[in-house]
């Protein structure tokens, strides 16, 4: 089974024929296929060279087939089921689709909020296998959990060399103290970018371990292959034309929707893939996933396995290829690298920086609204009345073009924790979740503005959607959320405990937005339950 990508729009399938028919007369097609860095320009040939490794994955993978095997089967014998995985960004994303569609546990860490680290920590920790999953080996968050993790099997009187694996590049620091520390180390493909990932090691060493079977994915991924270099019927070439022309005619908001799809969860990969691969130099296409099409006029709807302008139906393995092929092709159409990131690391330093100073520099807060503290410049002059006009002045704030983000540094599974009255029902179940969950003010939101709502968990976001936010068209509004933390966990080896370094976090991304002029907040919980419940009486009431 192929991936097909039909139109339901005959704008859009006139603007992408006429795309297609001009990528064609350019040779990309062919051009692409063969691994041709010139694609996208002078200024991004050198790191096109080495990050087009991604087109030949269903092939070389297989090579790795064979040492996956040996680990599923080691962790199977020693009872190892509990699979964590340790990995921002593009290297957590894939897995996650992989196992949640295939129905196989898999914990994901890509958080530095100290409760929900706390709850992956606490759960069978005496048959945990840890992935440490870093392409470069440096990041902060992937890091902090390999140092709380070792501490942890120490403590509890477990060797970590007999319960981690790490995924990285040859020649990453993280291989070295790997290989010294001696661990299972599993080495990636370096002509590959994190984003582009999915079907290399970082996607299919987790995704095993949990009972995936990625042999499969690799086959479907194989299938759809040489339909990529063709000129006609190449479901990559038609997709990415779509989402370029789309949006260099204005249409570059994209709402994923995923329904009736049985893969589950492939918005948020596609999230980071088009977010981070074109949002920069003032261009981009901003997805817009978990949220209905509000019909307005910069907005394309695509469809996986489901009715949109767009639609895109096959199976996983295919899906990640084709995407990969169509965001290279979308940037092409733009204009931009699709291979570079360069405003991640800005809230990165912004962070380091921020974590040498004595004190957090929190600032004073604008508003005391119950458990919600409010910092930060509203638009207008005059100071809020509650929280209920801060949401309203925000939304109000939107540009004619732009968007909302709210962006979540706190624990993503807390909701669960909800009571709810003896015996209930699953409707009453889902009813006490969603009253505890700050993605239910995104909904909220939007039934009070036409603009996009986007939500992210913080940190996560700033691996995939923060790339946008800073490097692409500045016209976002930002709504950041952060929580009070009760039990905070040391990071071993470091003069900082995690829930520090999530607050730093935040406080770095809020200077690299405010830098550039966005109205951005930040609404710190004091108690986060009692100030979730708070947020969202508010913006019923706003
Ligand atoms: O795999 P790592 O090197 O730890 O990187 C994880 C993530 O970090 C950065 O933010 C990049 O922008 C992402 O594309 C990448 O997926």
């Amino acid at each position: 089974m192929s991936v097909s990508v039909t139109f339901d729009d005959e704008n859009l399938a006139e603007l992408a024929s006429e795309a297609v028919g001009r990528l064609v007369a350019e040779g990309v097609p062919a051009a692409l296929a063969s691994g041709d860095p010139t694609l996208w320009g002078p200024g991004a040939e050198p790191e096109a060279t080495v990050r087009l490794g991604w087109l030949t994955l269903p092939l070389t993978s297989r090579e790795l087939l064979p040492e996956i095997e040996k680990l599923v089967e080691r962790a199977r014998a020693e009872n190892l089921n509990h699979v964590v995985l340790a990995g921002m960004g593009g290297s957590s994303l894939a897995p996650e689709v992989i196992t949640t569609s295939a129905d196989v546990p898999l914990t994901v860490l890509d958080t530095t909020d100290p409760g929900q680290v706390r709850r992956a920590l606490e759960d069978r920790l005496e048959s945990t296998i840890l992935v440490v999953a870093s392409k470069s080996g440096g990041t902060a968050e992937t890091d902090s959990h390999r140092r709380i993790y070792e501490k942890a099997f120490r403590d509890a009187g477990i060797d970590p060399a007999d319960r981690i694996v790490v995924v990285t590049d040859p020649g990453s620091p993280l291989e070295q103290s790997a290989i010294e520390a001696g661990y299972t180390v599993i080495l990636a493909d370096p002509t590959v970018g994190g984003r582009y990932s999915a079907l290399s090691a970082f996607g299919l060493v987790p995704s095993a371990l949990a009972g995936a079977d990625v042999k499969e994915l690799l086959d479907d991924a194989a299938a759809v292959q040489p339909l990529l270099s063709q000129t006609e019927g190449n479901p990559g070439l038609d997709l990415g034309a779509a989402l370029g022309a789309a949006a260099a005619d204005g249409r570059d908001k994209l709402v994923i929707e995923d329904d009736l799809s049985e893969i589950n969860g492939l918005p948020d990969w596609i999230e980071q893939l088009i977010a981070e691969s074109t949002g920069k130099s003032g261009k981009g296409i901003l997805p817009v996933v978990g949220a209905d099409p509000s019909g307005v006029d910069d907005e394309l709807v695509v469809g996986i396995d489901t009715d949109g302008a767009v639609t895109v139906t096959g199976p996983l393995g295919a899906q990640f290829l084709v995407w990969e092929y169509a965001t290279a092709v979308a940037g092409r159409v733009l204009g931009i690298d699709p291979f570079s990131q360069p405003n991640v690391a800005e809230s990165k330093e912004n962070t380091g920086e921020l974590l040498d100073q004595a004190e957090l520099p929190v600032g004073t807060p604008i508003l005391v609204d119950g458990p919600v503290e409010v910092y930060g410049e509203l638009p207008g002059s005059e100071a809020p009345e509650d929280l209920s006009d801060v949401l309203t002045r925000l939304l109000d704030a939107i540009p004619e073009d732009g968007y909302l983000t709210i962006m979540a540094y706190l624990d993503r599974e807390a909701a669960f924790d909800a009571p709810y009255p003896e015996g209930a029902s699953f409707e009453e179940m889902t009813d006490a979740w969603s009253g505890a969950d700050p993605v239910t003010l995104r909904g909220q939101l939007a039934t009070r503005t036409e603009r996009p709502v986007t939500f992210g968990w913080g940190p996560r976001f700033l691996h995939s959607t923060g790339q946008y936010h800073k490097g692409g068209p500045q016209n976002g509004v930002f709504l950041q959320i952060t929580g009070a933390v009760e039990d905070d966990i040391e990071v071993p080896g470091k003069p900082y405990t995690l829930g520090r370094l999530q607050l730093a976090q935040a406080l770095g991304d809020q200077g690299a937005l405010a830098k550039r002029g966005r109205p951005t907040v930040r609404l710190h919980l004091t108690d986060r339950v009692a100030g979730v419940e708070r947020l969202l009486a508010a913006a019923r009431q706003a």
